[in-house]
């Protein structure tokens, strides 16, 4: 264990709370995953580059991490709450695919965006069409006390349990206009837990239950797999700052009842002891979304030309609990800034590391990264570390390998070259830049400047920046 003791900001309890193992010398985390209806824009994937530092910085602290993320393949309705269409359901039909060809198709699109951020692969990826007996076996425990049945399906009664809604900021009060009305809730909150198939319809995914065919809810799956897969409590649960309105208090009163107390003591009966949200990945036009048509996928990113960790280190600059602005512009700022890291890192990667222990002080990195994980603090010691050529590189990069184990900007691999990908819509290949960047030395040997001008304006006019000095002589600037 490092010395600093960490400390993170729990949603539940409104205040940094230092980090008390419920095992000893183990980090047990669960990350709400992907409804896997569609591609995930960028802004879903913010939510697992936070859940992964947080992941990293366990490790690396010293915590034996066991983290959990789920895949969601049914029961996530188009309205977060308890209204609408299934999400998978829905999409299969407007393209008249079976639903196990929609989620595996946008599952293995996800975990390509998983890997090109060099997310850390979870000890388990929980797919919730698999926990189907277990979702029965937890809600036939709470139904008794805790539920009542309606024509649509088994809802869960949120005044059995204490101090509902703790968590979420948004009134859950009636009136409120923010929950669709179901005839014969009891509160306006409440939720189904298994939602029967109305009469008439099929559904491609249901399964019997002792309150009929159908299906069950988001809420229910969550608590069953972080409970199954983790034990109550857990250590941390994670998720972005949507999930505090509706999916988290939801999933929290389930636990309660689980536990048999309906009290919500965080550290023993809200199933994690510490609940932590991301902030949102904006546009200037709202909150990023693919339910609303167009959105920002990974790989629109990489056909404009930018390396993904770009986006990933648009992601460390900011606090996670910030809210993040998208532009281009920042995006290009990123990926100058992650060029400059790489350069300077290429210059003392290979260089062999010293027997003695003298480099940087990692009192600080600790310091940073224990206080509710500062990544933009952590990527400037970084630099100031780059900087610091009186202390012999073989020192440094240790130093910087840490950093890089919490950052996760492959700093120990990646290279300037990897990091020059050609936009689609680039008008000149590569080899083309090279015989002419060839020419232009010709001309410049034989003094031929005004040769040497032109072909640097003709490069320049294709989206090319010839960048005299460099080790890779050009740049490609659409
Ligand atoms: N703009 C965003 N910025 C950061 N995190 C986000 C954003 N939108 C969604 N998330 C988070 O991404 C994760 C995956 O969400 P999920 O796949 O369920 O998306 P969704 O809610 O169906 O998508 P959307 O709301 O974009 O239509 C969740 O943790 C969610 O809170
Ligand atoms: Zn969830």
């Amino acid at each position: 264990m490092t010395d600093t003791p960490l400390k993170l900001f729990n949603s539940l309890t409104r205040q940094l709370e230092e980090f008390q193992p419920v095992h000893p010398g183990e980090a047990r985390v669960y990350s709400c995953g992907p409804t896997v209806y569609n591609y995930p824009h960028i802004g879903n994937m913010r939510a697992y580059v936070f859940a992964d530092v947080l992941g990293r910085t366990l490790s690396w602290k010293g915590y034996d991490l066991t983290h959990v993320i789920n895949i969601t393949d049914v029961g996530h309705l188009t309205d977060d709450a308890d209204a609408g269409e299934d999400k998978m359901e829905k999409m299969a039909a407007q393209k008249a695919q079976s639903i196990w060809d929609i989620a595996k198709h946008y599952t293995e699109a996800y975990w390509a965006d998983v890997k090109a951020l060099n997310i850390r692969e979870p000890a388990k990826w929980s797919v919730a069409t698999d926990y189907i007996d277990e979702m029965l076996a937890f809600a036939k425990s709470i139904a008794d006390r805790h539920c009542y049945e309606l024509d649509g399906g088994l809802y869960f009664d949120v005044s059995t349990v204490a101090d509902y809604g703790r968590l979420a900021r948004a009134v859950t009060e009636e009136g409120e206009g923010r929950i669709e009305t179901v005839e014969g809730k009891r509160n306006a909150a409440d939720f189904a837990i298994w939602r029967k198939t109305p009469a008439g319809e099929t559904r491609q995914m249901e399964w019997d239950s002792p309150w009929g065919r159908g299906a069950p809810g988001w809420h229910l799956e969550c608590s069953v797999m972080g409970e199954k897969l983790l034990g109550f409590p857990f250590d941390i649960h994670t998720g972005g700052i949507d999930h505090r309105e509706i999916h988290h208090p939801n999933e929290i009163a389930q636990n309660q009842a689980f536990c048999g107390c309906g009290s919500l003591d965080v550290a023993t009966h809200s199933g994690a002891k510490i609940w932590m949200h991301n902030n949102f990945l904006v546009e200037r036009s709202g909150k990023m979304s693919k339910s609303a048509g167009e959105f920002l996928r990974l790989q629109l990113l990489v056909d404009k030309g930018y390396h993904p960790l770009a986006y990933r280190m648009m992601c460390l600059q900011a606090h996670y609990r910030s809210e993040l602005e998208f532009s281009w512009e920042g995006l290009g700022a990123a990926l100058t800034r992650l060029k400059r890291i790489v350069m300077a890192v290429e210059n003392i990667r290979n260089v062999a590391k010293l027997p003695e222990d003298n480099g940087p002080n990692l009192g600080e990195l600790d310091a940073s990264i224990s206080n509710d994980l500062n990544t933009p603090e952590i990527l400037t010691l970084l630099e100031t570390w780059l900087k610091l050529d009186f202390i012999h590189e073989g020192h440094r990069w240790p130093a910087i390998q840490a950093a890089d184990s919490i950052l996760g900007l492959n700093l120990g691999g990646l290279t300037r070259a990897d990091l020059r990908i050609r936009p689609n819509d680039a008008r000149i290949s590569e080899d083309e830049i090279e015989a002419e960047l060839l020419r232009r030395k010709e001309a410049r040997a034989a003094k031929d400047f005004a040769t040497s001008d032109a072909i640097r304006d003709g490069l320049a006019e294709k989206g090319v920046e010839v960048m005299d000095g460099d080790p890779l002589g050009w740049e490609w600037k659409l």
